[in-house]
């Protein structure tokens, strides 16, 4: 039975992370961790389609009503016509031109388009019973490259040399799907590191994710040099020599500034700088990357589009992709983006710094590591701790590692009791 999009419902969650500090960091002192959640309802009793968008509290309000506009959309659509081509699901959502003036893809009305599209993947993917990353890994290369809109792409990646570098991993897949239901995929953690959190708590937050298998651990800076210094010093005695290091600095740094600060954090050994600068300044990454190298620069949380992420790595501005799955335009964008990372040889390491991002960047790295760049070397995802009782299947961790999920579906819902309690009136 086909089913069609009969209306929706939205909801403003907003969760207070910043009572603990929580999310924490240089620029953004005390973030509420917030969703704005989207449900498609169909014309099945058993069928709805859930997506988000994150946002760090007031914002959440724009990105609703944006959201509700969008998602207008969408009501009286056959699923199965929409995705027989899943550009078509794109282009709609971003190419409606009263909508696009206000973008175009970028800004709040991005946000809420990754919110709709990642329900409309969330609900094909439950119409087919599967994990969101199976029903992705099952499709073809032609299919897969199906679902990106080329548009400002081609001078860097035309369809056919997309399909070229999908093709010789297509009939290995089965093994790399074993590999990761075997041991999982990696992760970092951030969750020791807010920047509002004591010594002490840096410490004991430390030694707890350490024994419970993490190695690979990311610090906030850039608000004072002298307790970055103190606080790298801590984490790194805690985390022991052969752990991994890395910085962020959310864009707090102007160039000359950024390249003068990371020196003087360059013997830590971080194994990369995040966003030293405004996340719009191409050219003053790639004069940070070339000043600060082998330290490599790692950005993309707040990269609002393909055209963006194709500039940084034609630049050098970017030596590690951090995609965000609710910055991007929802799945189709984000595979647009791991296909130019694969194309540019660029590792991608999710961004999942927020609600509910851990539960989608798990899916979307599986799909990289199987269909796009077929190894996990140099490719890490993000973890933090917080808020994943507030979805019906959080993710599984084992060694600090992402192990798939199974459940059908994108894996964002959020329970009832989640939305009774944190719906913001
Ligand atoms: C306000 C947020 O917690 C950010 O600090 C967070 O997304 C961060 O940049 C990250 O890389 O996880
Ligand atoms: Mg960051």
């Amino acid at each position: 039975m086909p089913i069609t999009i009969t209306g929706f419902q939205t909801f403003d969650l907003r969760f207070p992370t910043s009572q603990q500090l929580d999310g924490s960091d240089a620029m953004n002192p005390d973030p509420d961790y917030s969703a704005a959640y989207v449900v498609l309802t169909t014309d099945s009793d058993e069928l709805s389609g859930h997506g988000m968008t994150f946002t760090i509290g007031r914002g959440n309000e724009v990105c609703v009503t944006a959201i509700r506009s969008l998602a207008e959309l969408l009501v009286g659509t056959r699923v199965d016509q929409l995705m027989a081509d899943p550009v078509t699901l794109y282009r709609k959502i971003t190419g409606d031109s009263q909508l696009r003036w206000i973008g175009p893809e970028k800004g709040a009305v991005h946000l809420a388009a990754a919110a709709v599209i990642n329900a409309v993947w969330d609900l094909w993917a439950r119409i087919q019973q599967k994990p969101l990353w199976q029903a992705v890994c099952d499709m073809t290369p032609d299919q897969i490259v199906s679902c990106i809109d080329f548009r400002y792409l081609t001078d860097a990646l035309t369809p056919a040399a997309a399909v070229e570098l999908l093709q010789p991993l297509a009939t290995s897949k089965a093994k790399r799907i074993e590999q990761l239901q075997d041991s999982g995929y990696p992760s970092y953690t951030t969750s020791a590191g807010w920047l509002g959190y004591s010594d002490d708590d840096l410490t004991q937050k430390c030694a707890d994710l350490k024994t419970r298998g993490w190695s690979h651990f990311k610090i906030k800076v850039g608000r004072d040099l002298d307790d970055d210094i103190r606080r790298c010093k801590i984490l790194r005695r805690e985390m022991g020599d052969d752990a991994f290091m890395m910085v962020d600095a959310n864009q707090v740094w102007d160039v000359p500034q950024a390249i003068a600060w990371i020196r003087e954090l360059a013997k830590f050994q971080p194994w990369f700088v995040e966003e030293p600068t405004s996340p719009d300044d191409i050219l003053g990454h790639a004069a940070i990357a070339k000043a600060i190298a082998p330290i490599r620069v790692a950005t993309g949380e707040m990269c609002h589009n393909r055209v963006m992420f194709k500039q940084f790595m034609q630049s050098g501005g970017m030596q590690v992709c951090q995609l965000d799955s609710c910055r991007l335009g929802g799945v189709n964008e984000v595979l647009a983006v791991m296909l130019l990372a694969a194309k540019f040889q660029i590792p991608v390491c999710p961004h999942a710094g927020g609600v509910g991002l851990c539960e989608y960047v798990q899916h979307l790295s599986i799909i990289d590591f199987v269909c796009v760049s077929g190894t996990l070397d140099g490719r890490i995802t993000e973890y933090s701790d917080h808020l994943h009782e507030h979805v019906r299947h959080p993710v599984t961790m084992k060694s600090g590692r992402y192990m798939p999920p199974s459940d059908q579906g994108y894996s964002v819902e959020f329970t009832e009791a989640a939305i009774n309690e944190f719906s913001y009136e």
